[in-house]
């Protein structure tokens, strides 16, 4: 399939030495100058690009009839425009904060730990995500998805990265050096503490995700998630 890559950065480089591995054309390279001129010869539009930019480029598909995977994080307060815009458009969007198969699987795991703890009110919980330097955005998206799942199968009612409030996770946010992506859940009660974490050791697993999303997704209509690409 074509394939149009919107943000050629660490990511977007990635995605394109996975996509030609398995047989796929790339018809548009999109850096922060350039137009969208090739983006109507793509059969889908994989977006890895920066917070500020990603709803240009998740419009500009929808606009023209180009299915869009986007695993850009940052900007989810807009999502539900985005999905309103698919739905109008009769196009195909998927968002991800983590399109690898491992954090999907930590996902579930997150959501089935968070209900049997919900009852067990002597365990506090928390969360830390460490990424590279380079990161524009803190929290992480995962580390957001990860605090939804658990918001919605207990008592807390948010998350925050500094002063949290009574009944909100918190959420140590660290930078470091080359690391590509690692998120703890940590359960702690006055004795003993119960943690989840999944730790990436390279970028392959988040590329590999999307390009099947994007292989997924052609020729359906519909806003879904990488739960619905992998059946999960
Ligand atoms: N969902 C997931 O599984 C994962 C998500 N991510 C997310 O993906 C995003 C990209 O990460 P990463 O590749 O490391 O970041 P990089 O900073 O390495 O790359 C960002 C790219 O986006 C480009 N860009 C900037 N503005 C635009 C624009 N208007 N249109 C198209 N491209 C643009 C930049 O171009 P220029 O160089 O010209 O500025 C650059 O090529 C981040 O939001 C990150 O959090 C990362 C890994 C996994
Ligand atoms: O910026 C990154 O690098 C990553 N971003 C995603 C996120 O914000 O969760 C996914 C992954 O952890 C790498």
């Amino acid at each position: 399939m074509k394939i149009a890559l919107l943000g050629y950065g660490k990511m977007g480089k990635v995605i394109e030495n996975i996509a030609l591995q398995r047989g796929h054309e790339i018809v548009l390279r999109k850096k922060s100058n350039d137009s969208f001129e090739g983006l109507e010869d793509a059969d889908v539009a994989i977006d890895f690009s920066i917070p500020d930019a990603a709803i240009g480029n998740i419009s500009a598909c929808l606009n023209s009839n180009v299915p869009v995977i986007s695993g850009t994080t940052g900007w989810l307060e807009h999502y539900h425009n985005m999905a309103q815009l698919c739905e109008e458009k009769k196009g195909a969007f998927i968002y991800g904060s983590n399109f690898s198969l491992g954090v999907n699987i930590f996902f579930e795991l997150n959501t089935y730990l968070a209900k049997m703890m919900a009852n067990l009110k002597q365990y506090k919980v928390s969360m830390e995500e460490v990424h590279h330097t380079q990161k524009l955005d803190a929290p992480s998206g995962t580390a957001i998805t990860l605090a939804k799942d658990i918001i919605n199968n207990s008592d807390y009612a948010g998350w925050a990265i500094g002063n949290p409030k009574e009944g909100d996770i918190f959420i140590d946010a660290k930078r470091v050096e080359g690391v590509p992506g690692t998120h703890t859940v940590t359960y702690n009660s006055e004795v003993d503490a119960i943690e989840i974490k999944h730790t990436a050791h390279n970028r392959e697993g988040f590329a590999l995700g999307a390009v099947i999303a994007a292989e997924w997704i052609i020729g359906k209509q519909g806003v879904y998630s990488m739960k619905d690409v992998l059946g999960l």
